[in-house]
């Protein structure tokens, strides 16, 4: 095998002795992928770069490594009591990314490599120039570094993420509540407007800084909090600090009240109308506590029931004859957190449904600044199965938000139980560990030019290590995530 002739394309770093042979061609060749046995250091997931006699340097990935030998299980059978020398090669599939052509444009070489075609480790100024990345830190959220080339920042474009939505998908403790809090701090340092729906809590943290570490250095990171902007809300203020979180009781429907309780709809709906309506005739306001009397004066044992689930939805307190001013919740440039730990699942729905039908109408007329809606355990309020008063809404939002400036960030730990239109509505993509078959499945169909080799590792993945698709990064790239500046506040509890 002979090395090929490298020649100079007018690029600074052209010249094949600065870089680490890693491989040779062989086999066959085709232009969007090749073989080559590994004689340097080489992963899974690296990139490596090699000289087309036409198109000049080319960038691929490594997308498989194997290693191959003549050793067949009769021969070893044959031979387990005897020494004995193998052949063996190891071998590397790399998937070619393409060139820059002299316009710029990502392109791929249209006649295979020269099998014996030297590979060598890509320089991280090529990667960055072939695939695209962009130093945007004044309107990007700086996420982390390219996975295993920690000299390579990773930026997210916001605009693009507010425009075009976000989902963030990972089976449970794979990082998703950490790297969440990395994009909400990355939205709190450039003054993006955001409401985050957050079940368990764990967003108030965003308050406090973190414990300098060694990677905060190496990722360039200072610990910090954002106390002064951030505004907590929450249904429940006996349980949770914050504000209190209250709808308006006249704006609901008698049908959307009774959703809320556990009882026969075709038996409680027409007393409960009578009653509602009846209050609205004599005033513009009322509370459950008015409804009650009304259908206390009934003196109707029937009844019962009704008057039971209303007390239980006085007592969660949800419910004012005025409700919390959105203005109050949405404040330019601040993320307001709504607190719902320890709220019942059907109340969780409720304000879920309220809070985005409400911010969907005010986003349209104009009346609160542009924002980014983060919806945690996503599956739970837009379902892909069975019936959520909240799933309506947040399709709206999916397929029309982007035209009013209404971003959506979805979070679950289980994609394939995730609303599909939904899913298929976020451009921005970011995907930490999954291994359950459906859930890599769904991923499956839902990222474009996802390879063979990168689906296997989404399931191998370590923690704090996400696949990040769509937006402003031109194809699928693995990154690092970076270290919180403010303290993580989904640790998991320890019993012992
Ligand atoms: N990028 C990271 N760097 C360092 N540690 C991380 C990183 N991401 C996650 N961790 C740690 O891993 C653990 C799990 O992370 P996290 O709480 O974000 O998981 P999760 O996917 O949100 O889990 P759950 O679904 O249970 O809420 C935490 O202890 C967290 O500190």
């Amino acid at each position: 095998m002979s090395e090929v002739e490298v020649k100079h394309l007018g690029e600074g770093y052209m010249d094949s002795a600065s870089l680490k042979k890693v491989g040779v061609i062989y086999g066959d060749v085709g232009t969007t992928q090749f073989t080559c046995n590994v004689i340097g250091n080489l992963e899974q997931g690296d990139y490596v770069q090699v000289y087309h006699e036409r198109f000049g340097w080319v960038l691929g990935k490594v997308d498989e490594i194997k290693r191959k030998t003549n050793l067949t299980l009769e021969k070893a059978i044959k031979l387990q009591d005897d020494d004995f020398t193998v052949k063996e090669i190891v071998a590397a599939t790399v998937v070619v990314i393409g060139y820059r052509d002299e316009r710029g444009l990502l392109q791929f070489p249209r006649t295979p490599f020269n099998v014996g075609s030297i590979v060598y480790k890509a320089e991280e100024e090529f990667i960055k120039k072939v695939i695209g990345i962009k130093d945007i830190r004044e309107k990007g959220a700086y996420i982390g570094r390219l996975y295993r080339y920690r000299k390579i920042p990773i930026y997210l474009d916001i605009n693009v993420m507010v425009q075009k939505h976000v989902s963030i998908l990972a089976k449970t403790g794979a990082g998703k509540s950490y790297l969440t809090g990395v994009l909400l701090e990355e939205f709190l340092k450039h003054n993006v407007t955001a409401v985050v729906i957050d079940p368990h809590g764990e967003y108030i943290s965003l308050r406090t800084p973190s414990k300098k570490t060694k990677l905060h250095q190496e990722f360039g990171v200072l610990p910090r909090g954002y106390e002064g902007k951030i505004n907590v809300f929450t249904p429940d203020v006996q349980l949770n600090k914050g504000k209190p979180l209250k709808f308006t009781l006249s704006s609901m429907t008698s049908r959307e009240l009774l959703n809320l309780m556990n009882l026969d709809a075709r038996q409680y709906l027409i007393p409960l109308r009578k009653a509602m309506d009846l209050l609205k005739t004599s005033r513009q306001y009322y509370t459950i506590k008015d409804v009650m009397r009304v259908l206390e004066s009934e003196e109707n044992n029937a009844l019962q029931p009704l008057l039971s689930q209303l007390e239980y939805l006085d007592e969660m307190g949800i419910f004012d004859k005025r409700g919390t001013k959105i203005n109050e919740i949405v404040q330019r440039g601040k993320l307001s957190i709504i607190n719902l730990r320890g709220v019942p699942p059907d109340i969780q729905e409720l304000v879920v449904q309220r809070l985005s039908m409400a911010l969907f109408e005010l986003r349209k007329r104009n009346k609160i600044p542009p924002l980014m809606l983060v919806v945690e355990e996503a599956h739970n309020y837009a379902p892909q199965q069975g019936t959520s008063s909240s799933t309506k809404i947040l399709r709206t939002i999916a397929s029309e938000g982007r035209k009013f400036g209404l971003g959506l960030c979805i979070i679950s730990q289980r994609p394939a139980k995730v609303d599909k239109n939904i899913l298929s509505q976020c451009n921005t993509q970011i995907i930490l560990r999954v291994t359950n078959p459906n859930d890599l499945r769904a991923i499956g169909n839902s990222v474009e030019g996802l390879t063979k080799g990168s689906l296997e590792e989404i399931q191998r993945l370590p923690v704090g290590v996400a696949l990040v698709t769509g937006g402003n990064i031109p194809m699928p790239l693995f990154v690092e995530i970076r270290p919180r500046e403010t303290k993580h506040g989904g640790e998991s509890v320890k019993v012992v």
